[in-house]
């Protein structure tokens, strides 16, 4: 089958879970944070580099490859790992949040949803079936149903209608799917933030018999105490033996949270995105290299990091490379950022391994600068 689950450890205090995830292109320890390379590409990032760095599966976006080049195109290359020279695992979105977040002029119907593309204005149109036809083309190893995530706030009314429509389209996702046998499709349980919402969301998708599920509908603008209650009763509704996703996750202790209530693999743009305008994660917290006291500092990016960037460049001359828009500036941020938060999910597994999880995440959020809860 094409992606198999090992659960081989629970903490005894909390939710968290080490595990091991089989797919056709290999082995994905999690708890693990996925690299986003959006378009076919991590941005500023080689596949050899994303290796050192550690990583054992990145995303792609359905909703930008079908735009650009065309998922025909990269069929015709072989597939995504063909096309970009990535021989490890791959995830891909289904487009459905693409659509509300980049598109304009967006109606849903029972359908699917009509569009304008971002690029050329040009009237489009996602349904299930379409956004199947596009991650089957792409061929990712893991691969999204096409939801709806509702807005945030939303009514009850509404989510309740949003989340049964995406049962739904997840039933016709299935149907269409060509490739169950190398390609798992995920089901997203939505339902807002209403509990019981959730768990009609989640019976229903658990109903369709999923190799995998991912909690959608989150990090979307509601107060972070506010997420980590959804997860509080959504995850335990999911099966143990199944991967657990939380889309669009995130920063350092969204990280460690969502670990602490059972979540596995996390995917989120923000570590390549705040490399580049020179914000840096660091384990004495955030680093933004281009303020004036970076000028003639001498010291690395990191005290406590061997990555690339650590072992070789001065944080004064990182901060001149941003500060003069010099690509190898992005180049230096971006590889610390992901490593960064790689190690970091390496140290988690180990700490699960060990039973001191939370020492662990005590020891971190000191360290970082977060006010430990
Ligand atoms: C697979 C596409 N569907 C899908 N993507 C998502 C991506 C997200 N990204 C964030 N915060 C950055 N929340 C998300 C929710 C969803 C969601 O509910 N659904
Ligand atoms: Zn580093």
């Amino acid at each position: 089958m094409a992606v198999r689950f090992e659960l081989l450890k629970r903490d005894k205090h909390t939710g968290a879970r080490r595990g091991r995830v089989y797919t056709p292109h290999g082995t994905i320890e999690t708890p693990v944070f996925m690299p986003v390379g959006t378009q076919a590409t991590v941005k500023t990032m080689s596949p050899e580099e994303l290796k050192e760095i550690g990583a054992e599966i990145i995303l792609s976006n359905t909703y930008h490859l079908f735009l650009r080049p065309g998922h025909d195109i990269v069929k015709e290359a072989g597939g995504l790992h063909s096309f970009m020279n990535w021989d490890r695992s791959i995830l891909t979105d289904s487009g459905g949040f693409q659509v509300f977040s980049l598109s304009s002029l967006r109606k849903i119907t029972e359908e699917g949803v009509e569009f304008r593309s971002h690029l050329s204005g040009e009237k489009l149109f996602l349904s299930p079936e379409k956004a199947i036809e596009v991650e089957n083309a792409l061929g990712a190893d893991i691969i999204m149903a096409f939801d709806e995530c509702p807005p945030y706030p939303a009514t009850r009314d509404y989510l309740k209608e949003s989340l049964e429509r995406t049962t739904r389209w997840a039933k016709r996702c299935k149907q269409a799917h060509r490739r169950p046998h190398d390609q798992a499709l995920f089901g997203i349980v939505q339902g807002g933030m209403e509990r019981d919402l959730r768990k009609q969301s989640a019976e229903e998708l658990i109903e369709l018999d999923f190799p995998g599920y991912a909690v959608g509908g989150l990090s979307v603008g509601e107060p972070k105490p506010m997420m980590y209650e959804v997860l509080e009763f959504t995850t335990p509704l999911l099966p143990q033996d199944k991967p657990r996703y939380l889309m669009g996750v995130g920063s350092p202790d969204d990280l460690f949270e969502g670990v602490e209530r059972g979540i596995d693999m996390f995917d989120c743009v923000l570590p390549t995105r705040i490399a580049r305008n020179g914000t840096c994660m660091t384990s004495v917290g955030k680093v933004v290299i281009r303020n004036a006291t970076y000028v003639r500092d001498w010291e690395k990016l990191d005290p406590n990091c061997d990555c690339y960037t650590c072992r070789n460049y001065s944080r004064a001359y990182i901060r001149h490379l941003i500060k003069a828009d010099e690509i190898f500036g992005l180049r230096l941020t971006t590889y610390h950022n992901l490593y960064f938060l790689v190690q970091t999910m390496k140290k988690i597994r180990e700490s699960i391994e060990q039973d001191r999880f939370l020492a662990f995440k005590k020891d971190f959020y000191e360290a970082y600068g977060y006010n430990v809860g």
